[in-house]
């Protein structure tokens, strides 16, 4: 059997405390193999983000573990976690957080400046990823120049310019229109080709349809997990959203 590249075990996740405890995750266990395509789907505040974070080390569960490429992160200090995190995995988060005070090539170039790949090969790289998802005209500007869509594929250029391991992507199409949420799946399909394991947070479920399995959540809990890669034909759009039902 081929290692987990990413395996949570029974996760456990409370946000606040007394009267205002509150049970983001509740005994979610998930396992993601090498060149694995999983999107987590399900209703508004049923801990999509939540489990994310734990799975990049972003945050430590109260309960369960968390292993990345065969380490155990979860009982990991912040140093600790960081370091595995800028080896292994890249991620997009929800609110983008681009560095204001640096150029949108600044921050793609970023992951690989703190791998130390030199200053030339690092900018040629982020060029081209921003080229390959239309942006590469904004390369010298400023974040706050962009819109909301063009901020979104910038901060997906970071994530992937240095070839993780694996991408967790929380909602990468939220603020794209369809055409430009095309030009991101299309290159979420080229890295899943060659090999990129990616799990990706959605409420689309077209974006969903385009991953080998469609994890559902509901009230912090996994409900529903579902194989599209061995299904002869991948469910259309109109399918998934029974997913819902
Ligand atoms: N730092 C926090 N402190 C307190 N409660 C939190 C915190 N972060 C998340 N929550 C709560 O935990 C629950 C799960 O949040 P989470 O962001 O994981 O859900 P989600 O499924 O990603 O939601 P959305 O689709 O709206 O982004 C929500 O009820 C949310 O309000």
């Amino acid at each position: 059997m081929t290692e987990a590249l990413l395996r949570a075990t029974s996760l456990e996740r409370t946000y606040g405390g007394g009267a205002r405890e509150f049970a983001a995750l509740r005994d979610v266990s998930l396992t993601v193999a090498p060149g694995d395509w999983v999107a987590i789907t399900g209703p508004s505040g049923c801990g999509k983000s939540t489990l994310l974070h734990l799975l990049g080390g972003l945050d430590r569960p109260d309960r369960g573990e968390v292993w990345l490429a065969g380490h155990r992160i979860d009982n990991r200090d912040e140093s600790g976690r960081a370091l595995l995190r800028r080896r292994h995995v890249g991620f997009v988060f929800q609110f983008l957080n681009l560095v204001p005070t640096m150029t949108v090539i600044g921050n793609v170039e970023l992951p690989l400046v703190l791998q130390g790949v030199g200053r030339r090969e690092a900018r040629g790289r982020s060029l081209e990823i921003l080229d390959e998802l239309g942006v590469a005209d904004a390369a010298d500007a400023a974040p706050a120049e962009l819109s909301g869509g063009q901020q979104q594929r910038v901060a997906l250029a970071r994530a992937v310019v240095h070839r993780p391991d694996v991408l967790l992507a929380d909602e990468p199409t939220g603020a794209l229109d369809s055409a430009s949420a095309e030009v991101v799946l299309d290159l979420l399909r080229r890295r899943h080709g060659s090999g990129q394991s990616i799990v990706l947070v959605t409420h689309d479920h077209r974006i969903a349809a385009a991953a080998d399995r469609v994890v559902t959540m509901l009230d912090g809990q996994i409900v529903d997990e579902r194989d599209l890669a061995s299904t002869a034909a991948r469910p259309t759009y109109a399918n998934l959203i029974n997913l819902d039902g």
